[in-house]
């Protein structure tokens, strides 16, 4: 299956987690990384008291069905240092799905597409770069739509 992962830091060196998420995910025999957008520097959304972020998105290639892909996620998440303090607050690695197989979910777990993908331009742009066909939930495509906060493309991973 084709699936689309956001990933984020903004405490320590965010290159470095970021680096480390993309190769943990990787070593898991059941995922393959497809393509992978260039860094974003990202203005915090949301709780805007924080530093800024680095920010991807992943195309990846996955036999693991949606909530093992969440679980496997998850553990990067906690294998990096990842603790869940404050609602959209700082964090070492953020790792969210995006997108499974265009497939529609919703449990107590996890929801697809991702609900607040369109409205963050922190998803959108690097979504735009890998993805310039991708339709958005609203049906638009990502080249169509510009979402809240300020981004910039740094020249190097
Ligand atoms: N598409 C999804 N991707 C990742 N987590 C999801 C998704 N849908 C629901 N969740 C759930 O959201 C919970 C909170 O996730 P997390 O702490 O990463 O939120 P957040 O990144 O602060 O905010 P946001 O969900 O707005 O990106 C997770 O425990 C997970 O079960
Ligand atoms: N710029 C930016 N802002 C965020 C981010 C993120 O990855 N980048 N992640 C959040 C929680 O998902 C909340 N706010």
């Amino acid at each position: 299956m084709k699936a689309y992962l956001s990933i984020g830091s903004n405490l320590g060196d965010r290159g470095h987690y970021l680096q480390q998420s993309c190769q943990r995910l990787a070593e898991h025999l059941e995922v393959k990384i497809i393509k992978r957008s260039g860094t974003y520097e990202t203005k915090p959304w949301g709780n805007v008291d924080q530093p800024d972020f680095w920010n991807q998105v992943l195309e990846i290639e996955t036999s693991l069905a949606p909530l093992d892909l969440l679980d496997l996620c998850q553990e990067v998440e906690k294998s990096l240092g990842r603790e869940r303090l404050i609602r959209w607050g700082p964090r070492t690695i953020d790792i969210d799905l995006l997108n499974y197989d265009n497939k529609v979910w919703e449990d107590d777990r996890l929801i697809l597409p991702h609900p607040r993908m369109e409205e963050r331009e922190f998803v959108l742009a690097p979504l735009r770069e890998i993805a310039p066909h991708y339709i958005l939930p609203s049906g638009k495509r990502v080249t169509e739509v510009c979402g809240d906060g300020e981004v910039w493309r740094l020249e190097s991973k």
